[in-house]
């Protein structure tokens, strides 16, 4: 690699930057899972670590998420969501991560008998102890599962009220097929009467329609992966011009076959028609990676220059729902970085 790739990769690494896309579930790594399932006396329907790795040969989002699934039900008490929380946080902050604002999905979990209450107070916990030990500022996104029903949904969202000084916002996960962001237009509606943002994940696996849905429909202020975007070259000019981010996910995309290669991937066409691109992990776990690995493997493919990597990550600080003073001050830092000389 000539030097200056390294230099623009290294640089990459230490920027500070913001993650707007990653699914605390789809933080769990096998170690924990297998620490997890011990302490509560549970047995995965795997033998060991290595069993369940060999388990993430994806053919599509659905195969991902059978397996997503089944593995979230080691979480059983606060302590377990507070763990995960934690470790995830330390591994971001690692990667020069100053911002994360993480999606959790309560159905997976109340629908096992956990309380709403057992999940907010691990995840706070976790957020708490992360913010004191490594300065990382967090938010929490609900995201209701399209796959289940309108009605479920609004039972979720009942169950959310007495938590929402600590939801900033709210998304839509799982099966995108056959569900259309329209399918919760109700319940969205709703969330904006309660005055909180909202996101969708919208052009994973299902068509460029679903990312104008989510926008018309639901009001969404970011898309989530948005990759599909590309199909529709007036919605691409569109989220240009009204500035929205989409949080794309490389090694996501990739690992699901969204694309073949990451070679294939849209975002530097994104990035060409002005559209506000993010990188964002996903789900680290199952995916080979947590932020700076997706940066390396997008180094690979395009060989992005400082200058790329620092509108980047100027994307995701900007894009993301920190304090003022907070943004400004890492903007200033990055800033600061991307002008320094060589290493
Ligand atoms: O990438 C994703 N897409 C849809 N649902 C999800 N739930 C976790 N990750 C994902
Ligand atoms: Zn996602």
């Amino acid at each position: 690699m000539p030097p200056s790739a390294l230099s623009a990769l290294e640089f990459a690494y230490r920027m500070p930057k913001a993650e707007l896309h990653v699914h605390i579930e789809g933080t769990l790594e096998p170690e924990l899972a297998f620490a997890l399932a011990r302490r509560n006396g549970l047995t995965l329907p795997y033998a060991d670590e290595e069993a369940l790795h060999a388990a993430k040969a994806f053919t599509d989002l659905q195969s991902f998420l059978d397996l997503y699934y089944a593995c979230a039900d080691v979480l059983r008490a606060s302590h377990d969501f507070a763990d995960l929380m934690l470790a995830y946080l330390g591994r971001a902050h690692a990667d020069g991560v100053v911002h994360a604002e993480i999606f959790f999905d309560p159905q997976t979990h109340t629908a096992r008998g956990i309380p709403f209450a057992e999940v907010m107070a691990g995840l706070n916990a976790g957020r708490a102890e992360g913010a004191r030990r490594f300065g990382i500022t967090s938010r929490l996104i609900l995201c209701f599962l399209r796959h289940l029903s309108e009605e479920e949904a609004f039972a979720t969202l009942a169950a959310a009220e007495p938590f929402l000084d600590d939801i900033d916002g709210f998304g839509l996960d799982s099966s995108e097929r056959d569900h259309p962001p329209a399918k919760f237009a109700r319940v969205f509606a709703r969330v904006r009467a309660l005055g909180k943002r909202v996101v969708a994940h919208a052009g994973e696996e299902g068509p460029a329609s679903y990312i104008t849905e989510a926008l018309d429909v639901l009001g969404a202020s970011r898309i989530d992966h948005g990759v599909r975007a590309v199909d529709d070259p007036a919605l691409v000019r569109r989220l240009a011009a009204d500035g929205v981010a989409l949080t794309v996910c490389p090694l996501s995309n990739v690992r699901l076959r969204v694309f073949p290669t990451m070679k294939d991937h849209t975002l530097p066409a994104l990035m060409a028609a002005g559209v506000r691109v993010t990188i964002n992990s996903d789900d680290p776990a199952y995916f080979g990676g947590y932020m700076n690995d997706n940066i390396r493997a997008v180094h690979e493919a395009f060989g992005f220059d400082r200058a790329t990597w620092a509108a980047l990550a100027r994307n995701s600080l900007e894009a993301s729902w920190a304090g003022a003073d907070d943004k400004a001050r890492w903007i200033a830092a990055l800033d600061s970085l991307a002008t320094s000389p060589d290493p």
